[in-house]
């Protein structure tokens, strides 16, 4: 029995990760879950999972959420940073999936990490912002890192398994593997006419083709800053050269990547666009489990396609693969950036095309620091905002 903290219970992740776990009853225990402020979501999750702890980062929702839970539920409440800290390096603690959204994720995913847990880890920022600290760190403390990012729990999955073992160490070239193809769907805007781009409303813009997620890493989709900040996150996890990494785009979202030998083979991993396959073969990783994912039917699925993608279009991505280049300050900086013109564009503030103008302008004020531990990089997380807050305040 594995006993699981859910980091981001309330999300779309953290819903199909506790589906999951519902299907294989025998196998896993809920011991935490862990959100920001949805203390409906939370009190009822409580209520049908029993929890040993279930923690809010908002204090305020911690004492809302005590107070509604019956006085012989088995809940403990806590809220702090260093009860978070206790919860995700608790000895019973087995597992953790990581799946807050956003730069809020880095903290406790990477004391989960430096606690030597095994960490299922879908909050990609958390690698985007300190990859290289990141996975030195698993390393050292003899962590368990499996991607629950489909593409690269795909990748994952179609690399040697004495590669699966070296994440962030592997040298792909001395396994015969002369490629990753990181595959995307190219997102709700892969056709329209760039001109009305500008124009795109937060709902057009979350309008996924293929999956169902959150608003920020669906907003990053219709940008494919998502898959800028996936080629960025693949680098880490693979430990890639700038040359062996591929972006393909495969509007179908029945590939999820693939890996491409030297001797001509591509090997893929293919699905039904469904997050509980990935999040299922890391809970159960090296043995397989039911996800309750319907079998992917070919004769249904008909066609399969693929083009390069275009700049001009998504210029998230190119200003993604720039800063994956320029190391550790621009990815950062790239992703707080982000996350400011995507808030601020879910909330009306700013014109769809404006995402990659601010972005593109944080870049641009890029300087050479010392990222040497996470409160490094948080500091500059934090500047990053400031700056991209005054480039908004300058459109319009
Ligand atoms: N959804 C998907 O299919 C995929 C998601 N991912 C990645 O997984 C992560 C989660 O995505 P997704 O589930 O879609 O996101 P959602 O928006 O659906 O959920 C976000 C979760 O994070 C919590 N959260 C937000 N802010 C904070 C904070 N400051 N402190 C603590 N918890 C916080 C939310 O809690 P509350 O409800 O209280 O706000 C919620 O539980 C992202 O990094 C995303 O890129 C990767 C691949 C696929
Ligand atoms: C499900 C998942 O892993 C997402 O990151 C997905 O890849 C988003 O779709 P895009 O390929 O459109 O970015
Ligand atoms: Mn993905």
């Amino acid at each position: 029995m594995q006993n699981m903290v859910i980091l981001g219970a309330t999300g779309s992740i953290g819903a199909s990760t506790l589906n999951v776990i519902e299907s294989n009853p025998s196998e896993f225990n809920v011991y935490g879950l862990v959100a920001n402020a949805s203390v409906d979501k939370m009190l009822a999750l409580c209520l049908q999972h029993q929890p040993q702890y279930a923690h809010m980062v908002d204090e305020h929702a911690a004492v809302q959420l005590k107070a509604q839970l019956p006085v012989d539920c088995v809940t403990e409440v806590t809220t702090g940073a260093q009860a978070l800290n206790a919860l995700v390096t608790d000895s019973c603690t087995d597992t953790v999936m990581a799946a807050i959204v956003g730069a809020a994720g880095l903290v406790p995913t990477f004391d989960a990490v430096k606690a030597g847990k095994r960490v299922l880890l879908a909050n990609k920022e958390a690698l985007v912002m300190s990859g290289e600290l990141f996975m030195n760190t698993a390393k050292a403390s003899g962590a368990t890192v499996l991607p629950v990012d489909s593409e690269h729990n795909a990748i994952f999955q179609c690399l040697p398994t004495q590669v699966q073992g070296q994440l962030g160490y592997c040298n792909l070239g001395q396994h015969g593997i002369s490629h990753i193809l990181l595959t995307g769907s190219g997102g709700p805007f892969l056709h329209s006419d760039l001109s009305a781009l500008s124009a795109m409303t937060p709902a057009q813009a979350c309008n996924h083709p293929n999956w169902s997620m959150g608003p920020k890493i669906s907003i990053d989709s219709a940008t494919m800053m998502n898959k800028g900040l996936e080629f960025i996150e693949a680098r880490w996890l693979f430990n890639t050269q700038k040359e062996q990494l591929k972006v393909v785009i495969h509007p179908q979202s029945v590939i999820h990547s693939m890996v491409q030998y030297r001797d001509g083979s591509v090997i893929a991993q293919m699905g039904n666009p469904d997050m509980r396959t990935p999040i299922a073969h890391c809970m159960s990783y090296p043995q397989r489990i039911h996800a309750g994912v319907e079998p992917l039917d070919f004769f249904k699925v008909g066609q399969l396609s693929f083009c390069e993608p275009d700049f001009s279009r998504f210029p998230c991505l190119q200003l993604a693969m720039q800063a994956c280049e320029q190391g550790q300050e621009a990815t950062t900086v790239l992703n707080a950036a982000n996350e400011i013109a995507v808030d601020a564009f879910l909330k009306g503030q700013v014109r769809f095309t404006d995402i990659a103008d601010v972005n593109r302008r944080c870049l641009d004020s890029v300087q050479q620091t010392r990222l040497a531990s996470i409160e490094d990089i948080l500091q500059l997380d934090e500047q990053a905002r400031v700056t991209a807050k005054s480039v908004i305040k300058t459109l319009n």
